[in-house]
């Protein structure tokens, strides 16, 4: 059998046994194939991994950089208190209008705030407003800006902050020391932060599954 049908067959499988239908998070996926937005979005299990993590964190604000439709947006936000917030950026108008409707569709609009503009310019923003740290954080945006994500990220973290990155793997690219992809460069500038960061210990975890062969960076800010 192809490697990447079992693949999905396996995270169809997961989805059946371990993840209870939420119909809001189908119904955001419905939306986002409506208004065109490219299927991008983490898997279900996936999904299901970040909210675990909130969950372990204890998170009560989570920043996410890279809304889309705000599929991972529901995931992460369904795992806050009621008092609890998640900021998430975006650049496109037309995914954060998208998100914002799959945020009040999932019953979360008092608690995600969606951001439109260039993250770098949000994040700029949020620390003139002097917003208070938070506990989780999801890099999944523009790849070459990784490292300045990475950056930010560390400004609004207090010790025990949990830092995670989508994409990191990219089929296996990331080895390629020389690859002329943009996205690829930004992850491996990423990696060379991670490594010489006092401030975070961190590792990388390779996946497959429906979203094919890549991998999440996940880490911890250090007391
Ligand atoms: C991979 S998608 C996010 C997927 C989403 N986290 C999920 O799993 O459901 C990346 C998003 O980042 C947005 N983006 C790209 N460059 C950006 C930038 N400079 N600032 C903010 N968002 C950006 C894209 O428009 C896109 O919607
Ligand atoms: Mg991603």
């Amino acid at each position: 059998m192809n490697e990447a049908f079992t693949w999905s067959l396996v995270d169809e499988y997961i989805e059946d046994r371990l993840i209870p239908r939420d119909p809001a998070l189908d119904e955001a996926l419905d939306a986002n194939r409506q208004a065109d937005l490219p299927p991008i979005d983490v898997s279900a299990a996936q999904g299901k991994l970040l909210q675990l993590f909130a969950r372990m964190a204890g998170a009560k604000r989570i920043l996410e950089i890279g809304t889309l439709g705000g599929y991972s947006t529901i995931w992460m936000a369904r795992a806050l208190p009621e008092d609890g917030t998640l900021v998430t950026l975006e650049l496109d108008p037309r995914h954060a209008a998208v998100a914002v409707a799959n945020a009040a569709r999932a019953g979360l609009d008092r608690v995600v705030d969606v951001r439109v503009g260039p993250a770098l310019e949000q994040l700029a923003e949020l620390d003139a407003e002097g917003a208070a740290p938070f506990d989780l954080i999801f890099i999944d945006a523009d790849k070459p800006n990784n490292p300045a994500y990475l950056t930010w990220a560390l400004r609004f973290s207090r010790p025990g902050t949990v830092i995670v990155g989508d994409n990191v793997v990219r089929e296996g690219a990331v080895i390629e020391r020389h690859s002329t992809d943009p996205r690829v460069q930004g992850v491996r500038a990423f990696f060379d932060l991670l490594a010489q960061e006092p401030r975070i210990s961190a590792t990388a975890i390779q996946t497959v599954g429906s979203k094919g062969y890549d991998g999440f960076m996940i880490g911890i800010v250090n007391g």
